[in-house]
């Protein structure tokens, strides 16, 4: 019911358009009762002789003219709330995404979230432009074709008024088990629909692994659960298909049977008859349109509560009532220090803290180097540092500002992140540049582009930067990828750098390509890098060793080289693994 509710908020600020395919569609209703009586007069005429039968046909042929112009109507003013619809769920989505920012990402799948947007918000079209109207109509019609009968004769009035309600009694009955198995047809197709977006875009991996095949498998099993749940979902509207028909079927021929023995008792005449026939067939029109839209209506139904779930969840990041200044150009420009005070945070539903009582100080314009096997909870230090996630104890703290009080936004415009992952859009250098920096001038885009070593290569480009990158930038190197996001970095200025360094070795060339850039970028930020190379983290001005969450060792790379531990046994395992390792001097 809920779910109604909230999509009934969104058809009602179409309340123009829906009032309108009312209308049109109630016209064509009196229309069709008009071609009842038109037909009725006719055949009278034919049969009686009296009367004009090739007037009353005119009428009816002018009739059935005006209702298909009505009917054609609706269909358009329809569609026209269906669309709008579409259109303000789809921004409201969006911004609700934007307002969850990136942890959303981090805890849902993507492909689940894009069938929501996507095909769920599709879905709704049939339920909010042609269900939700066609059920006013379908309470109106009836009505009024009962009380037309009534009037002809109140006995069969009566009869048909009883099956007319049973009709939607038995609707009633099945509209629980037809929404439990349109919530799991939908739940199946969401199902399918991330499974298959995860195939296309783990391609590469699933091939290089050589599990295409049994990957296939479970695409296979996912295809044979939506075939199940499609076809029980089916089989559940068919058997109301059935069962409502029924009614329609019955109430028609008991309303012309009655009809037919009040006839033949003299109550009725002929043209009463006639009448009866017709305008009975009229009265369950309607709710036998109904019928066409009860499958679409029930989608959109099963389609809605995901969108609902997705609008009702909350944040996990708050933007505070007022929030705090960020540090203005002046502090910027001398640099911020960053802190984190005894800091705690779990992952939702997880059962133990990704990091447990952090505490790290680093001083403005220094750079911190993050070390710590896969597990230990580097990541999860540098979404907390994004604000991607509020800590559940503690403070992060930048120029002084807990996070926590700043509007997340503003948070995050305080960091840049350079990962090995670079996202690439698809679109053209340029484009890709200016997402950190939407109002960047050419001169700025060329300027950021040099600093990140990258801006010879880019114009060697056959359109230079107008040369459109294909989505992931297969085309590019993993280095010219990194220097793309170097230039980002540099467009975005953010006080604070974090750098994911990437694990994988780079040729000489490359390295130094990417050595003088990130030095570029470097300065004058506080830097905090999760570092893998043996020479980046000797280069810091403090190393933290991570293990399970938890500060193990902090200290200058001095300090720590003369202490016999974690730090110690790590760089020594380092040289063992690599015989001449770049940064062990
Ligand atoms: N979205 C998540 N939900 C629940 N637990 C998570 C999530 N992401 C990470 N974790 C857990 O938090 C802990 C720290 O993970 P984190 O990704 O921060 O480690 P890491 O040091 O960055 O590892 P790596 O070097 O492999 O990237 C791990 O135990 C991990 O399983």
């Amino acid at each position: 019911m809920l779910v109604r509710r909230r999509l009934l908020r969104f058809v009602r600020q179409s309340a123009p358009s829906v009032l309108l395919t009312v209308v049109l569609a109630l016209a064509a209703a009196a229309c069709a009762f008009g071609q009842a009586f038109a037909v009725a007069a006719a055949l009278h005429a034919a049969i009686t002789g009296s009367g004009d039968a090739v007037r009353a046909l005119a009428v009816f042929a002018l009739l059935v003219l005006v209702r298909s112009g009505l009917l054609w109507g609706r269909d358009l003013a329809a569609r026209s709330t269906a669309e709008n619809v579409k259109r303000r769920v789809r921004s409201r989505l969006t911004a609700k995404l934007a307002e969850l920012g990136p942890a959303h990402t981090v805890t849902h799948p993507a492909g689940s979230t894009q069938t929501t947007l996507g095909d769920g918000v599709t879905a709704l079209q049939g339920y909010v432009g042609f269900y939700v109207p066609q059920l006013v109509v379908s309470l109106l019609v009836p009505a009024a074709g009962v009380a037309l009968l009534m009037w002809i004769d109140p006995a069969v009035g009566f009869a048909v008024g009883l099956c007319l309600l049973a009709a939607p009694l038995s609707r009633r009955l099945w509209g629980r088990i037809l929404g439990e198995r349109g919530r799991r047809h939908w739940m199946a197709y969401e199902n399918f629909a991330a499974r298959i977006m995860d195939a296309l875009q783990g391609m590469t991996t699933l091939t290089s692994l050589g599990a295409g095949p049994h990957y296939g498998q479970r695409l296979r099993r996912d295809a044979e659960d939506l075939y199940r749940a499609t076809m029980g979902n089916l089989a559940a509207s068919s058997s109301v298909y059935i069962a409502t028909g029924f009614f329609f079927t019955a109430g028609t021929s008991v309303a012309v049977a009655l009809a037919a023995v009040r006839t033949a008792q003299g109550h009725l005449d002929a043209l009463a008859l006639l009448l009866v026939l017709w305008c009975s067939i009229e009265c369950f029109r309607p709710l036998h349109e109904l019928q066409n839209y009860w499958h679409e209506g029930f989608t959109g139904l099963s389609s809605g509560q995901r969108i609902v779930e997705l609008l009702d969840t909350e944040p996990v990041v708050s933007t505070p009532r007022t929030p705090a200044q960020p540090p203005n150009a002046r502090q910027v420009a001398t640099g911020v220090e960053l802190s984190l005070t005894d800091v705690t945070f779990t992952y939702p539903e997880a059962i133990r803290p990704a990091v447990h009582r952090v505490w790290l100080h680093v001083p403005a314009g220094s750079t911190q180097a993050i070390v710590g096997r896969s597990g230990a909870g580097k990541s999860t230090l540098v979404h907390l540092l994004t604000r991607v996630f509020d800590p559940d104890q503690g403070q992060v703290c930048i120029a002084g500002i807990d996070l926590r009080s700043l509007d997340p936004a503003d948070a995050r415009g305080l960091t840049t992140v350079v990962s090995q992952d670079t996202y690439l859009f698809h679109g053209t250098v340029a484009e890709n540049l200016r997402i950190a920096h939407p109002s960047a001038s050419d001169e700025e885009l060329y300027s950021a582009a040099r600093r990140a070593r990258i801006h010879e290569f880019v114009r060697s480009l056959p359109q230079g930067y107008d040369t459109v990158l294909t989505e992931r930038a297969a085309d590019l190197s993993g280095g010219q990828r990194q220097r793309i996001a170097i230039a980002r970095a540099l467009l975005k200025d953010a006080p604070v750098l974090i750098l994911d360094e990437a694990t994988a070795s780079v040729d000489g060339a490359t390295e130094a390509l990417l050595n003088e850039a990130l030095a570029e970028l470097r300065q004058g930020r506080t830097t905090v890098v999760i570092a893998h190379r043996l020479s980046t983290v000797v280069s810091a001005d403090q190393i933290a060793v991570l293990d399970e969450g938890q500060v193990v060792e902090n200290g200058t790379p001095a300090e720590l080289a003369d202490r016999d531990g974690y730090w110690s046994r790590l760089r020594a395992a380092h040289r063992e693994s690599h015989h001449a390792p770049a940064g062990s001097h």
